[in-house]
């Protein structure tokens, strides 16, 4: 029944970002499998590929495609795609959950950032989207969906995001620019922008332990978010529940964004 309803049986879905196995992308990825998408994947670095063939052999999904991607490169972001659009023909869906800034960035004042660290940040964080839609837009050709990750700190300022805060707002911006572009295509894109999760991104940021209990005692669910439930809302706007839906940034953080 619920197949029916989400119709992302057969279908393929790219995973971007897959680190280990408390990565968010992972968290989705394992929800893919489970309602029996067709679900390939990228990592950048060949201890992300280890950890990834593991947890997939775990999983019982041994055979699952994984092609390498550094989306620093336009080079390497084209050639996974025309790889996976040779080997699955169509793509149905991408998950961009991808993201990184220097660890200097993070730390210092933020009047301290730095032309390259800004430039880093947004060629990663934000450019990024761009790149991967259009290495998979020719192979996007029955329409699709493609989720992006993002964060409060796009819309306000959160102590030590700095530099990343500005790369999301850049992301959210170009995810509704992207969405009114392929719209004509059928193709939807819209944002997640998920609470707090310990991950190994979030490691970076250096206020994260006093985020996490600040989160719990203003959100009006009184506590954090789970990997699982970013990956079920992330599965509703893959699927065909949210066809009417693009543009969009959606929060999945226990309410904590309402509060003043
Ligand atoms: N953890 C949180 O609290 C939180 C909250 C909101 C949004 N997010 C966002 O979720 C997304 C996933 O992060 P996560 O928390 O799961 O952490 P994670 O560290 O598990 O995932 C980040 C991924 O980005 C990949 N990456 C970085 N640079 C890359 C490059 N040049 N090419 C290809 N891949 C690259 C890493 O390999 C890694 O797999 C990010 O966009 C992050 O900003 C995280």
């Amino acid at each position: 029944m619920m197949e029916n309803l989400l119709q992302l049986k057969d279908k393929n879905i790219v995973v971007m970002g897959v680190a280990n196995d408390r990565s968010i992308a992972w968290g989705i990825a394992k929800r893919l499998f489970d309602v029996g998408a067709n679900v390939i994947f990228t990592y950048r670095q060949e201890r992300s590929l280890k950890k990834l063939q593991k947890q997939l052999e775990n999983y019982g999904q041994p055979e699952a495609l994984i092609v390498q991607c550094d989306v620093n490169s336009d080079d390497s972001t084209k050639a996974a795609f025309d790889e996976i659009g040779a080997k699955v023909g169509v793509i149905h869906g991408i998950v961009h959950s991808v993201a990184f800034a220097n660890a200097e960035d993070l730390h210092n004042r933020f009047l301290e950032t730095t032309r390259d660290g800004y430039a880093f940040a947004q060629d990663t964080s934000a450019y990024s989207l761009i790149s991967t839609a259009k290495a998979a837009h020719p192979y996007m050709t029955e329409g699709g969906s493609i989720v992006t990750m993002s964060y409060l700190g796009a819309e306000r300022v959160l102590d030590g995001y700095n530099v990343m805060g500005v790369a999301k707002a850049a992301l959210e911006a170009s995810m509704r620019y992207l969405a009114a572009d392929i719209g004509q295509d059928n193709i939807r894109v819209n944002a997640i922008s998920a609470g707090a999760i310990r991950t190994l991104a979030a490691k970076g940021v250096p206020s994260f332990n006093t985020i996490l209990h600040k989160i719990e005692e203003t959100a009006p669910l009184k506590r954090n978010v789970q990997q699982d439930e970013v990956a079920d809302m992330t599965i509703v706007m893959l699927s065909h529940l949210s066809r009417g839906v693009t543009g969009e940034t959606i929060y999945i953080d226990a309410g904590y964004n309402i509060m003043g």
